[in-house]
């Protein structure tokens, strides 16, 4: 298979659907080899089956269970090869006020869209120091830049992913390694679907009917940033639609 990113291995994660499941896609294109990552196994099954022409294992995985996740890892090494590319795209996102106490999205915020990466930078890491190379890029949100009201503790969840890829990227310095975040405005996938607080939604989650990207604008900044000559290191992508600037 050829293309800019041929014989390289990539793990993707949220790749079920939205933002993970268009860079799958974008990958696969550039020739590289995917292994593709989430809960839901029939919907990896059937964004695996549209892949073109490159080699690929979908391996169902929450990226909040350290031990699935080493499992990942692991199948992805065996199957496809050492992992050059972590892409975190796994993510979730409530509307919420603070004064309605939603904790258990609090609670979810934090382990899926900390912990998860935690979790799969934890998996990747050494492999890549002792290899000398690698790169980790995490889809985090213009609201890693900017707080958004209604999203104060999803806000901060892509604070800690902008904070933990700069301690990341100044330790990893020197050993081959690069460290992108990608930080997109509003995408058309189905993320505000999951909010339950009906009076945050109301507030702030509306639309504002400006055309908004689509999860293929994003995965073509990955691409982007993995394509970059060895010296390169593209190190944050702000990607927004255009008449939404925050
Ligand atoms: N849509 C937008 O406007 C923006 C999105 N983002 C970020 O992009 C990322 C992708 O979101 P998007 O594509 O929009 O939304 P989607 O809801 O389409 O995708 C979210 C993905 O995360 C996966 N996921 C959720 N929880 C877990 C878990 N515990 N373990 C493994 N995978 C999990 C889901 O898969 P499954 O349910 O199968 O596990 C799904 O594939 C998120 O990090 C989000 O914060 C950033 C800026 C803007
Ligand atoms: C703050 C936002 O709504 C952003 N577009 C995101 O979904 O992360």
């Amino acid at each position: 298979m050829s293309g800019r990113l041929a014989e390289r291995i990539a793990v993707v994660t949220g790749a079920s659907s939205g933002i993970g499941a268009a860079v799958c896609r974008a990958l696969a294109r550039e020739g590289a080899r995917v292994a593709l990552a989430a809960r839901r196994e029939e919907a990896l099954r059937s964004v695996e089956e549209g892949l073109e022409g490159t080699k690929s294992v979908a391996v169902p995985t929450d990226v909040t269970d350290r031990e699935q996740v080493e499992r990942l890892v692991r199948r992805a090494e065996d199957e496809l090869g050492p992992v050059d590319a972590l892409v975190n795209c796994a993510g979730v996102m409530y509307y919420t006020l603070m004064r309605n106490l939603r904790t258990e999205e609090w609670e979810r915020t934090v382990e899926v869209n900390c912990k998860g990466v935690l979790n799969c930078v934890g998996a990747v890491l050494g492999g890549m120091v002792e290899r000398g190379r690698g790169h980790i890029v995490t889809i985090s949100s213009d609201a890693g830049r900017k707080v958004f009201p209604g999203l104060a503790v999803y806000s901060a969840s892509k604070f800690f992913v902008e904070g933990l890829s700069q301690g990341l990227r100044l330790e990893t310095a020197g050993t081959g390694i690069k460290v992108t975040t990608v930080q997109p405005g509003n995408v058309d996938t189905g993320l505000l679907g999951m909010s339950s607080d009906r009076e945050a939604l109301e507030r702030y989650g509306k639309p504002s009917g400006a055309r908004v990207l689509d999860p293929e604008d994003v995965a073509a900044s990955v691409v982007h940033a993995l394509t970059q000559p060895e010296h390169v290191a593209v190190n944050e992508i702000l990607v927004e639609p255009r008449d939404e600037p925050v």
